[in-house]
């Protein structure tokens, strides 16, 4: 069975794919000092907790956190027996082309989404991904990755608020009722929340603009359902891109190695 990791910069992200369907998913906080052999007690933990036997044969990693790939790659090595594809690496093959200035190191998982996005809906799409930053990734009509976007994450925005000014306090981050807030929890949801709605409206916008060609607009990450409530924002929402990004970019590769 084949082993999907996406480790983003808060958290990382497990799932087993048994070449048709995702069997399970597991999440843990990104910390760059985990071992292999505690990937290992906890992977087998769960495993044997939800009566999953099936071996891990092969890995395909996404790392946007490049400390940690060292010890998932003892993961591997020790105990699945297996050397992991790592995007990003020169013998993981892409199954599009990059087009940005050269020397530019483009973060894996927006790579990932782009294979993702082309494989799903073609050409000509904005991937938006709220996760630690929120992402826009660029794909052009043959599916290449031709550029996009980095604006702050909407937790880190609200972080950011509450660690810089003594009187705001920590608040999570919730579709607010109006923009006008009462108290400051609902002035700093506003802020934040129609924030980004604006931002994201405002950046695409811009791109198919910029792009010249009609375009569909994909949102992905735990908080995109937040974000399309209400708002059309996206053509589509799924949670599931990263992931299917790397079991597209894992049978490429083996097609690869097969022909
Ligand atoms: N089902 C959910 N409902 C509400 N919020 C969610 C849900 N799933 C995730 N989140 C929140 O959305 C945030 C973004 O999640 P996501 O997994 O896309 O990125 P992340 O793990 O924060 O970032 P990265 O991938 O960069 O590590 C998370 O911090 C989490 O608090
Ligand atoms: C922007 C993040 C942090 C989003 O996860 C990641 O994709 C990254 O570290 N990128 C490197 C720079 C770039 O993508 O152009
Ligand atoms: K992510």
């Amino acid at each position: 069975m084949l082993l999907t990791i996406d480790c983003g910069n808060t958290n990382t992200v497990f799932a087993l794919w048994d070449g048709r369907r995702f069997v399970t998913t597991w999440r843990t906080a990104t910390d760059h000092r985990r071992t292999a052999d505690q990937y290992f007690v906890w992977l087998s933990t769960l495993m044997s907790l939800q009566k999953i036997e099936a071996q891990v044969t092969e890995v395909i990693i996404s790392s946007t956190v490049p400390r940690v790939v060292f010890n998932l790659r003892v993961l591997c090595n020790r105990y699945f027996d297996c050397r992991p594809l790592v995007v990003g690496k020169p013998d993981c093959r892409l199954p599009v082309d990059v087009r940005v200035d050269p020397g530019t190191q483009v973060g894996p998982d927006r790579l990932v989404n782009t294979v993702a996005g082309f494989d799903r809906h073609g050409g000509d799409l904005i991937v938006v991904d709220f996760g630690t930053a929120t992402t826009f990734d660029v794909v052009d009509s043959d599916g290449a990755y031709i550029g996009g976007v980095i604006a702050p994450g909407v937790n880190l925005s609200m972080e950011a608020l509450h660690m810089a000014a003594a009187a705001l306090p920590h608040v999570d981050i919730t579709k607010p009722e109006s923009v006008i807030g009462k108290n400051t929890v609902a002035c700093m949801q506003a802020g934040v929340f129609w924030g980004y709605v604006g931002l994201v409206q405002g950046i695409c916008t811009q791109i198919k603009a910029e792009h010249g060609r009609p375009m569909r607009i994909i949102g992905t990450g735990g908080l995109a359902p937040l974000f399309a409530s209400g708002e059309a924002l996206f053509d589509a929402i799924e949670d599931d891109l990263t992931m299917h990004g790397l079991t597209v970019i894992h049978s490429y590769n083996k097609d690869l190695e097969n022909r």
